[in-house]
């Protein structure tokens, strides 16, 4: 007999979104665990958008959002004015398991030193969360997720304020998370990214239309040129296809203002 398809982690049925009109035509898809989504698209598109209406934090403009697991989001910007340690963002993610008016137990502790040690981050636990760099900001919010044990992570461009090290970093530990089972959507500009780690994808068209399936099946040179109107070449690697953009730099021109 075979085995039945694990239960998704996250369903959208025909969902619209947007802030008042909606962004694309209708999307479906589902995350099943252990299963690494990317979103990509041109700028202004809906990415950003999209996560924030599968976080919860926008409402679906129509259509239906199924959620079967803990959600963590990671957004591309975090910011405080208050001086919090990089240890408190990170027990941050632990506020169902601390209550309200509840001090963190050892165990917090734990979980987020645990946390910030995948990342890499454990000298930093003290360090003010402000005064760090927006590369080492955006670790500690993945942290954060993580602290929280989310089962379904939702990470906003996660390497887009990365050195090469730190962009390895985050893909590395995106596959070791989607090996144990947690379900990942991500965001990205990096074709690159996406064809070393997707197992599906999520392209925007011009349009208001998207493309939805395996990330091999979507990431073709042929449809990312529609998308971004740049020439990529499909180089094999050693695992996986590398998708590099042929840039076209136009020397001794200006753009037009
Ligand atoms: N707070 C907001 N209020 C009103 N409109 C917004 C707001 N944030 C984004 N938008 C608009 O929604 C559209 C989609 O924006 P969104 O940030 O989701 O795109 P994106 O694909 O994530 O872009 P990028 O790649 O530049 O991050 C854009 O037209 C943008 O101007």
């Amino acid at each position: 007999m075979t085995k039945p398809a694990a239960r998704p982690l996250l369903t959208l049925r025909n969902l619209a979104f947007g802030r008042g009109e909606a962004l694309s035509a209708p999307i479906s898809l589902e995350v099943s665990p252990g299963k690494i989504l990317a979103i990509l698209g041109s700028n202004g598109r809906g990415k950003t958008t999209l996560l924030d209406t599968i976080a919860g934090i926008l409402h679906p403009l129509s259509g239906d959002i199924c959620r079967y697991a803990r959600i963590g989001f990671v957004p591309q910007q975090f910011s405080t004015t208050l001086a919090y340690s990089v240890l408190d963002i990170v027990l941050m993610g632990r506020a169902r398991e601390i209550g309200t008016f509840e001090l963190p137990k050892p165990e917090d502790e734990a979980a987020a030193m645990k946390a910030l040690h995948r990342l890499g981050l454990e000298e930093l636990a003290e360090r003010d969360f402000r005064r760090l760099s927006g590369g080492q900001q955006q670790l500690v919010v993945i942290a954060r997720a993580l602290a929280g044990g989310a089962e379904l992570l939702l990470l906003d461009e996660p390497t887009a304020a990365l050195d090469l090290k730190r962009q390895e970093t985050v893909l590395s530990l995106m596959e070791s998370l989607a090996a144990r089972g947690t379900g990942i959507i991500f965001t990205t500009h990096e074709p690159l990214h996406a064809g070393l780690v997707a197992d599906d994808a999520l392209l925007m068209l011009p349009g208001e239309q998207s493309l939805y399936g395996s990330a091999d099946e979507i990431l073709t040179p042929e449809n990312l040129f529609e998308a971004y109107g740049v020439r990529i070449d499909a180089v094999a690697g050693k695992a996986s296809r590398r998708l590099i953009p042929d840039f076209e730099i136009k020397r001794g021109t200006l753009p037009q203002t």
